[in-house]
This record gives structure tokens, C-alpha cells and sequence, in this order.
């Protein structure tokens, strides 16, 4: 595991992208594809508008990625809420990228339970079928109390190590969502989590330096059974580390 810490959000987001070109250029090289899976909230929308930008942009071969999301409110596409929307405003409306290669995770339709089969079965056409299909890189951010994706504190959906997409409904609003359970997040390659704000230092200490108990903090059951995790904090939520890497 690689503990990264920025002193502001410009720098973590310029190393993010970085961290992702370099990634996706080996993906590439190895297997002709980046299968990427993007997440929710704040954080990430300024590492989203770079990779749409220069130098980053060109660095990258669009024609050979795939975009997913590792969770999604079960909102409309268009809604403020939708992570989808999010994303595509900053980046891929900005990207050559054929709308066959982005993935909208379907969290409005009504039947939860046949959109995650669904989307389930979209993730295995395209990167794989034998075994638990294998990420070459998850984005997570992780909320105040530990949660990343839409795995939450003492939620069953922690303990969802056969199906690879679940409904659950969390105590962050909206609470409606679909989300990437633990069984597909420990078969990716690559898990990049960015982390920033102060409200979050006690949970980035207790998940990188407390005890294993991932019914309180979520993010620790993030442990790819072969694959690397790199933390990218800021110094505000990495105020409570002891060891400052
Ligand atoms: O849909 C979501 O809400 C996200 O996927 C969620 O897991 C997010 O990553 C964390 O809540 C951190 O959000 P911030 O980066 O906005 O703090």
C-alpha cells in the first residue's frame, strides 16, 4: 500500500493524474485495454476536468478505455446527484470517447435488482468472464465515517462477496444506490483512493492505522487479493496520521 500526502488539492489531483496515465498506458500496453472504474462526490471532479486537459489528455489512447462507476444514486442521468453527470460534464463531454466504451451504471431504473444483473453482466462482456472480472483501476474516495463506493458502516453489503453489484440504500443522501460490492473490488489491479478535508482524518487514521474492523470503517475491506492500493491524501485528512509518510 503507497500513502501519498499533498499539501493542497491541485497537487494530489495533478499526481492522481499522473497515477492514471501511467496506469492506463500499461493496460494498454499489456492487454490492449483500461478498464476504469470512476466514483462519486466532490473530490474527484477537479482529477476528472484534468485528464480532459493537457498534458494529460493526449497521453492517453481514449479509443482503448472503458469507463464504469463504482457506485451510482439511483437518480436520473441528469439529475445534480448523478455521479454519471458529474463525470460527464468534466471529462468525457470533453473526450473522443464512443459512447459504447462509457458504461452508465443504470441505478434509475426501477428494478434495482435486474439493473445490477444488468450492469453486472455489461462489466463481464467487457473485461471478462473467467472469475471475478479484474479492474485495471477503481478511483474510491471514502466519506467521514470510513465508507467507500456505497459500503457503509454495519451495512450487509459488506459481507457481499458473491455478487458483484448490489442494491443497498445508506445513510448518505440520496440513499438509493447501486455499488461495486467487496468481491469486485479485491479482483482489481489497480485501487487509487483520494481522500480530502479534515472532517475525514480521523477515519484515514483509524482505516490506515487502527485495528482491522471494517464494519466500523468500510474502506479497510478494500484489500485486493492481488492487486496494489495507493492512498493520495491531503495534509487536512491526513492530519491524524502518526507515521507521515
Ligand atoms: O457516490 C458517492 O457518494 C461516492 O462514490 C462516495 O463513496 C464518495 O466517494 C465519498 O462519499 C467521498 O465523497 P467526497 O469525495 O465528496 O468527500
Amino acid at each position: 500500500m503507497n500513502v501519498t500526502i499533498f499539501s493542497d488539492g491541485e497537487q494530489l489531483s495533478r499526481a492522481a493524474a499522473e497515477y492514471i496515465v501511467r496506469v492506463a498506458q500499461e493496460a494498454i500496453a499489456d492487454h490492449g485495454r483500461f478498464s476504469l472504474a470512476l466514483s462519486g462526490g466532490s473530490t474527484p471532479k477537479k482529477l476528472y476536468g484534468l485528464l480532459a486537459t493537457e498534458p494529460y489528455r493526449s497521453q492517453i489512447d481514449w479509443s482503448k478505455i472503458e469507463i464504469f462507476w463504482s457506485d451510482e444514486r439511483c437518480v436520473p442521468a441528469d439529475d445534480p446527484e448523478s455521479n454519471y453527470r458529474m463525470a460527464n460534464e468534466v471529462m468525457l463531454s470533453k473526450l473522443p470517447i464512443q459512447p459504447a466504451h462509457i458504461h452508465r451504471m443504470p441505478a434509475d431504473e426501477a428494478d434495482r435488482e435486474a439493473a445490477s444483473q444488468a450492469y453486472t453482466q455489461d462489466i463481464q462482456r467487457t473485461i471478462g468472464t473467467n472469475g471475478t472480472p479484474r479492474f485495471d483501476l477503481i478511483q474510491l474516495g471514502m466519506g467521514p465515517e470510513g465508507h467507500t463506493a456505497s459500503l457503509f458502516p454495519h451495512q450487509a453489503s459488506l459481507k457481499e462477496f458473491e455478487r458483484l453489484i448490489i442494491p443497498v440504500t445508506v445513510p448518505k443522501p440520496p440513499p438509493a444506490r447501486l455499488t461495486f460490492t467487496p468481491a469486485l473490488l479485491n479482483a482489481a489491479n489497480h485501487i487509487l483512493f483520494l481522500v480530502t478535508g479534515a472532517e475525514k482524518d480521523e477515519a484515514v487514521q483509524a482505516v490506515l492505522e487502527g485495528p482491522d474492523q471494517p464494519e466500523e470503517y468500510p474502506a479497510q475491506i478494500v484489500r485486493p487479493t492481488n492487486g496494489e492500493v495507493t492512498w493520495m491524501l491531503d495534509t487536512a485528512a491526513a492530519g491524524k496520521l502518526r507515521k507521515q509518510s
